[in-house]
């Protein structure tokens, strides 16, 4: 049975960075963000339920009309909650499949911002908290989606506070342009990894 590992962390802390160099170590890590979107797109359930709740226009040719759905949900925490309702469960079953696939592996990961707000906390076996400060976030997450910093700011506000994902966490990883992030995540691994053997004895 593979151990999972959860990666969560606000918006902008740099949990994609710390997935790609587990994917680079060879630990496979479910991205919630790509998935649910894949989700969202294809299955039958959401679009309905979606529909409903927010009106046909949330789709558009059969995508999802992201903005839009981003500009309903965002600031309003009951339509976030409501939105999350549809959306999560699907995607919670979806990884419980993905993670039974590759059960084989010793090592798995899930990335997601909102690990803990949407009840995966009891999916994973650890969860990794990526912490950088506020005014780094922000001004990441602006860089990288283009965004203004009050809609960098709804975002932060329709998640949990980093206090509290710290509570939960089994280990934080500093990525504050300062601590060096790679050897963090080795070390990580290495923990996680006593009881498994990468290296081939050149003896044998
Ligand atoms: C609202 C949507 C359409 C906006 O799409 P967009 O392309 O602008 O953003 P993207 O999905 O790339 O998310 C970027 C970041 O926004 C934050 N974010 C996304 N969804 C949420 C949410 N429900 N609550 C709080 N923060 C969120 C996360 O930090 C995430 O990494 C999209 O985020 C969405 O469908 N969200 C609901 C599903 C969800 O909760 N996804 C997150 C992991 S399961
Ligand atoms: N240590 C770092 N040095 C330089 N740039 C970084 C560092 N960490 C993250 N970044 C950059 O900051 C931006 C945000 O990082 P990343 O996408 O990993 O955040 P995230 O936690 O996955 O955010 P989200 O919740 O939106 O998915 C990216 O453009 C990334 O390349």
């Amino acid at each position: 049975m593979a151990i999972k590992v959860g990666i969560t962390g606000g918006i902008g802390s740099g949990k994609s960075v710390v997935s790609r160099l587990l994917g680079i170590m060879g630990i496979p890590v479910y991205i919630s963000d790509i998935e649910a979107k894949r989700i969202t797109n294809t299955d039958e359930v959401i679009h309905r339920e979606l529909c409903a709740l927010v009106g046909e226009e949330v789709f558009q040719n059969g995508e999802l009309n992201r903005p839009f759905l981003a500009t309903y949900m965002f600031g309003y925490p009951e339509r976030t909650k409501e939105v999350n309702g549809i959306i999560h469960p699907q995607v919670k079953n979806d990884f419980r499949q993905w993670a039974g696939r590759l059960s084989r592996k010793p090592l798995v990961g899930m990335e997601s911002a909102i690990l803990i707000e949407s009840g995966f906390r009891d999916e994973v076996d650890v969860l990794v908290m990526v912490y950088a400060p506020l005014d780094i976030r922000v001004e990441r997450a602006m860089r990288r989606d283009g965004s203004s910093k009050d809609l960098v700011m709804q975002r932060i506000e329709a998640q949990m506070s980093d206090e509290v994902k710290r509570s939960q966490a089994d280990f934080v990883i500093v990525n504050d342009d300062e601590t060096p992030l790679i050897p963090q995540v080795l070390e990580l691994i290495s923990l996680l990894s006593k009881n498994n053997h990468y290296l081939c004895s050149a003896k044998k």
